[in-house]
């Protein structure tokens, strides 16, 4: 990259989807107005090479689109509406990276934040050593008063997901195997769709719901809920969706439990709430999947399968474990 100055204007956006921006790239900081009745809601999240992505599994466009849509599906995880995002981009040094693959990166998260309508307000230019890092920062909103806090869990309660797990670590594999990759595990693991239309009906349904996006699998975040809320989740193997087919038992069920980078949202609700959701995702065209129930017991997940009932234990991707 020659000039960080000429870079900065080369991806600032002409023009915003969002009337709240008062300043946007340009100044020392973002500035905008609040939206009376919502909360706001941020996150951040960040991809680092060799540890997100790489060269092999994810092109430039591929990477930035994933950047911004791992943190709108944090929004998501909250019931709310993806609103700015701020991009925080670290480049080797080595030249590594040319800076019309970066621009390449941009137009990846151009995409789809055009298709939620979120606007970049903001970020940071930097240098490191050896390996790209991209972090962005989302900024949303939700209603007042609706709280989908991974703490909401109460025994009796159903648990459910919007959708197919799995297909992501299935597209890695195949990816970094080198082998042929079906379509959609390709789509999973490089264009995840955050499920923020999944997240809105939940927050409208107006009932207790407990929520937790899949980025480090289902095991992971099932035990995430179940520590929150201090409760047991009972999960049934038969009822988990994936599209993995043809492939062995064993990797199905390491995919779909552990694989992680799902994205798809993982929830538990009373009964009542149950009945409107599934009404509500049923007029809409949207899938909603009961795969097991909340029990009282010890903060622990447990999966049913062929009749035997196994401890569930988080498994999932940790960045401090050794062989992750
Ligand atoms: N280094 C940190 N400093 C401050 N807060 C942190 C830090 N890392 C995580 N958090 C906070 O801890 C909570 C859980 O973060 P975590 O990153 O595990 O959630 P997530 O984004 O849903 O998961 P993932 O990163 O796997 O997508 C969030 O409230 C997050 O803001
Ligand atoms: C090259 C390569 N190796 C491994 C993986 C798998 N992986 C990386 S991070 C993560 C969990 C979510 O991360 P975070 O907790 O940071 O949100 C998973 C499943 C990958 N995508 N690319
Ligand atoms: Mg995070
Ligand atoms: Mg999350
Ligand atoms: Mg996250």
């Amino acid at each position: 990259m020659k000039d960080e100055f000429s870079f900065i204007r080369s991806i600032q956006p002409d023009r915003h989807h969002q009337p709240t921006v008062v300043a946007g790239i340009g100044d020392d900081a973002a500035l905008y107005d609040a939206e009376e009745g919502f909360h706001e809601i941020a996150a951040v999240d960040t991809l680092v090479e060799d540890m997100h992505f790489t060269k092999k599994t994810m092109t430039p466009f591929h990477i930035g689109y994933k950047a911004l849509a791992v943190n709108v599906s944090d929004i998501a995880a909250m019931g709310g509406r993806p609103v700015y995002y701020l991009v925080s981009v670290s480049v080797p040094k080595s030249g590594s990276w040319s800076e019309a693959e970066l621009q390449e990166m941009y137009k990846g998260m151009t995409v789809l934040a055009d298709e939620y309508g979120v606007d970049l307000i903001g970020g940071d230019t930097n240098a490191t050593n050896d390996k790209l890092v991209v972090s962005v920062t989302v900024i949303g909103r939700v209603e007042k008063g609706v709280r989908l806090l991974r703490s909401n869990a109460k025994p009796g309660d159903v648990v459910f997901v919007t959708g197919p797990v799995g297909s992501s670590a299935a597209g890695l594999h195949y990816l970094l195997e080198g082998d042929d990759c079906p379509e959609h595990y390709l789509k999973a693991h490089q264009m995840p769709e955050p499920q923020v239309s999944a997240g809105r009906l939940l927050a409208q349904a107006g009932g207790r719901i407990a929520l937790n996006d899949i980025s480090d699998g289902l095991a992971s975040e099932a035990n995430e809920i179940a520590e929150a809320s201090g409760v047991t989740v009972e999960i049934d193997w038969s009822r988990v969706p994936h599209d993995l087919h043809g492939e062995t038992d064993e990797y199905v069920e390491k995919w779909t439990l552990f694989g992680g980078e799902d994205f798809q949202l993982i929830g538990c609700t009373g009964q009542q709430t149950w009945e409107r959701l599934t009404e509500s995702f049923e007029k809409n065209g949207q899938r909603l999947i009961r795969i097991g129930r909340v029990v009282e017991g010890k903060r622990e997940v447990f999966l049913l399968k062929n009749g035997e009932r196994t401890v569930l234990k988080k498994g999932g991707y940790n960045h401090f474990v050794k062989g992750d």
